[in-house]
């Protein structure tokens, strides 16, 4: 039988969906055309160059294995890139596989020129105090951390930085929860453009700012100069857009502005504390073109990003801080970068006042301030030091290695309470046991629950340590 693209396509998909993340195949293979297969060569088109190396630098691996299944071992796999605007053929130039970059003579001949746009709208009648929305230029892509968490929308804003405008992420919108760096990201693009192109126009705007200015604009008559000032934007960068919610009104021109912006190849950045699907209240045709471009998260950053997170804050404040403090803070403080960042800022301050060096006592004590506050009163602390107490064995056991059979036990039922009374992940918690790993904590969490099901008498006593810990709480 004669095989043809669409089919050799579909069953290397079909291997290829099974072996990713589905948010990683939406966003890298749904957008995949298959366009020829001659000579068995598979010819596939990828929305630009940006696509075209994030496949080849992440999934060059699982894409031979598929065209080594479907195709047999001479086998060949072609890209051919499409470019946005611009070019005026918009032929699709085609790229053999094992080359990891595009020579950059096929690059620049698919530039697409210059865009320029004419100011529609006399400059004169524009209210300069909407320029008020400033960069800061402490947000640059030098500062901003790389890691698992992030890897996506930092690759992709700083793609959008190169190029703004041009590439297939337009809008960008960046989505996480408080404190994870949205603000920081889209600032460093917006930074970087600024740098590397200072006559364009970047914009930096909040929505609450957005929706406050296009109020006043209503009320002093003066829509239109708001709407032009906008319009003159070369590069948007809007946060936080879930303000917009329920504001039809200032919806309806956003809604227009963007549209021009977009026509006019003008760049479009959004961050929301959500992803868009989510956003509720507002309107559906907005949320669809919030969908054109690319969407990706910030996630909490994990062990690895909290330590270089704090290396480089550290180091660009010149203050020198022990390895095993630095441990120490990135295991204790696991929920987002703000929080991290004030425990530094409270840990320096205390360093300086009591001019004492930053060691693990002082990071222990300024932990406490802050931990306390946003935990339950019961901590991490006083569980171990109430369960240890109750089973009659030292505190300093519970972190041994020791696995005599009571000490296994109270451990393991510390690590229980642990789990259900503190905000402390799996990696956290096995941290402060002794440095045990996260499987050692959920082995601990099932075994108690396992014996509070089956063994009387131990349930009764996890009952009476409930009931210090729920006295302490309320
Ligand atoms: N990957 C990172 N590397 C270095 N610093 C970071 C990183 N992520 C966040 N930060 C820092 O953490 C702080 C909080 O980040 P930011 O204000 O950008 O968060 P946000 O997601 O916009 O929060 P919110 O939704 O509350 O506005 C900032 O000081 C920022 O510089």
């Amino acid at each position: 039988m004669v095989k043809d693209a669409t089919t050799v396509w579909s069953n290397c998909l079909h291997v290829i969906r099974e072996n990713i993340g589905e948010q990683s195949y939406k966003t890298w293979f749904e957008p995949i055309v298959p366009t020829s297969l001659v000579n068995n060569v598979l010819t596939i088109q990828v929305p630009s160059q940006f696509f075209y190396e994030w496949l080849e630098e992440h999934y060059v691996g699982i894409l031979k294995k598929v065209i080594f299944q479907e195709l047999g071992s001479d086998g060949r796999l072609e890209y051919s890139i499409i470019v946005d605007r611009g070019n005026a053929a918009n032929k699709p130039q085609t790229v053999n596989l094992p080359t990891k970059k595009i020579p950059q003579a096929v690059v620049n001949s698919y530039q697409p020129e210059h865009h320029v746009l004419r100011n529609p709208f006399d400059s004169k009648t524009i209210d300069r105090n909407y320029l008020n929305s400033q960069l800061n230029p402490n947000y640059v892509f030098d500062n901003y951390i790389e890691g698992d968490c992030n890897r996506l929308a930092r690759s992709a804003g700083f793609a959008v930085a190169n190029k703004p405008g041009t590439t297939s992420f337009n809008p960008l919108m960046v989505y996480g929860g408080v404190g994870l760096g949205k603000t920081h990201l889209v600032q460093a693009i917006g930074n970087h453009i600024k740098s590397h192109a200072p006559e364009k126009f970047v914009l930096y705007v909040s929505s609450e700012k957005f929706v406050n200015q296009f109020v006043e604009s209503v009320k002093t008559n003066s829509m239109q100069d708001f709407a032009n000032f906008y319009l003159l934007v070369d590069i948007l960068i809007i946060d936080d857009v879930q303000f917009l919610s329920g504001k039809e009104k200032t919806q309806e021109m956003f809604f227009h502005i963007f549209n021009h912006l977009h026509q006019s190849g003008k760049q479009i950045i959004m961050t929301s504390d959500c992803p868009p699907r989510d956003l509720k209240g507002l309107e559906e045709r907005l949320l669809s073109r919030f969908k054109w471009g690319l969407t990706a998260d910030l996630q909490s950053p994990d062990f690895e990003t909290r330590m270089a997170i704090i290396q480089k804050k550290m180091q660009s404040d010149g203050i020198d801080i022990p390895d095993n403090v630095i441990e120490y803070l990135a295991y204790s403080v696991d929920t987002n970068v703000r929080e991290l960042e004030g425990v530094l800022i409270s840990l320096i301050a205390q360093s300086s006042l009591n001019r004492k060096e930053i060691d693990l006592e002082l990071a222990k004590g300024a932990l406490k301030h802050i931990i306390e506050d946003v935990e339950t009163e019961v901590n991490l602390d006083f569980i171990q030091k109430t369960v240890a107490e109750y089973f009659n064995v030292t505190l300093d056991s519970l972190k041994a290695k020791t696995r005599k059979k009571e000490i296994v036990t109270a451990r393991q039922v510390a690590m229980y309470f642990a789990k259900e009374y503190t905000s402390h992940s799996l990696k956290s918690i096995g941290y402060h046991f002794g440095g045990r790993d996260h499987s050692t904590v959920i082995h601990s969490v099932q075994t108690v629950s396992d014996l509070i099901d089956t063994d009387k008498k131990f349930k009764a006593s996890i009952q009476e340590l409930q009931k210090k810990f729920k006295s302490k709480n309320s």
